[in-house]
């Protein structure tokens, strides 16, 4: 049984080490955040660490390639009409094209789930002999399932938001959300202690798109795709710049 198994049926003796990471953190900012802000630390940690690296992450994605902006916009004004730009959390749901892309940038954006593990038991060896001491950090490298031919196929390198929805003669799509926990995606992790907020973050990045789409023309400054920047086995956002131009709406 592989390590990610393990920890998903809780046989590995970990806790997140979000209390850590979280001290950390707070000593760095304390002298600069309100006391109000420090009662919602975890919130904090969690907004800055993944949400806002992902968001950026979509953007640069979207702004290099051309070939996806005609149908997401399009989609997003359709909601825009109907809604009459209220935005309730139906027309949120209705975003489906919109969830099926954020998924396949998640998917090729994310090369270690953000939360560390850290093994509270005195040590633990794994059947190939690699023995973790206590209070080691863990991470979940999961490359290997958001890139497993396994779960996405021979294209499972390509960038494609479609592989994620299912269309049917009728017209009727039926896709998987973003949100969902699976083996074949584990960004959000799994099990018992998987992402509570991804519900919301998603929703968040979902609202931010659909009015960033609405109301600009984005592409990247090179007008290509934007390769990530990969800091040992982290992969984060390209520094390169990104374009906004005004769209008439
Ligand atoms: C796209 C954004 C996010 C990503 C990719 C993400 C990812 C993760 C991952 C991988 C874990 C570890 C799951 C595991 O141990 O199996 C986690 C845990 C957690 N996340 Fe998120 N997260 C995101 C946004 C948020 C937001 C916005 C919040 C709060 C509003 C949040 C709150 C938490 C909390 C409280 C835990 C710990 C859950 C537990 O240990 O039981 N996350 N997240």
């Amino acid at each position: 049984m592989d390590i990610l198994s393990r920890m998903m049926i809780g046989q590995l003796p970990l806790r997140n080490s979000l209390d850590r990471h979280k001290n950390i953190f707070i000593q760095r900012c304390k002298p600069i955040v309100e006391e109000r802000i420090l009662q919602r630390k975890e919130l904090v940690y969690a907004t800055n660490n993944s949400t806002a690296k992902l968001l950026t992450s979509v953007f640069f994605d979207y702004g290099g390639r051309p070939e996806l902006w005609k149908e997401l916009y399009e989609e997003q004004l359709k909601i825009h009409n109907e809604s009459n730009g209220n935005l309730s959390i139906d027309y949120v749901n209705k975003m489906v094209k919109l969830d099926c892309y954020i998924k396949e940038s998640f998917r090729h954006s994310i090369d270690i789930a953000t939360m560390p593990h850290m093994l509270i038991a005195d040590s633990y060896t794994f059947n190939n002999g690699t023995t973790i001491p206590r209070g080691r950090d863990i991470y979940l490298y999961i490359k290997d399932t958001n890139f497993n031919n396994k779960f996405y196929g021979e294209t499972s390198d390509d960038f494609q938001p479609k592989r994620h929805m299912t269309s049917y003669s009728d017209g009727k799509i039926v896709h998987s959300p973003t949100t969902k926990l699976d083996d074949s995606f584990m960004v959000f992790g799994g099990g018992k202690h998987a992402c509570p907020g991804r519900f919301y973050a998603v929703n968040a990045i979902k609202i931010f798109l659909h009015e960033s789409f609405l109301r600009y023309n984005i592409r990247t400054e090179s007008g290509k795709i934007e390769p990530p920047k990969i800091i040992s086995c982290y992969s984060t956002s390209s520094e390169s710049g990104l374009v906004f131009e005004n769209r008439n709406l």
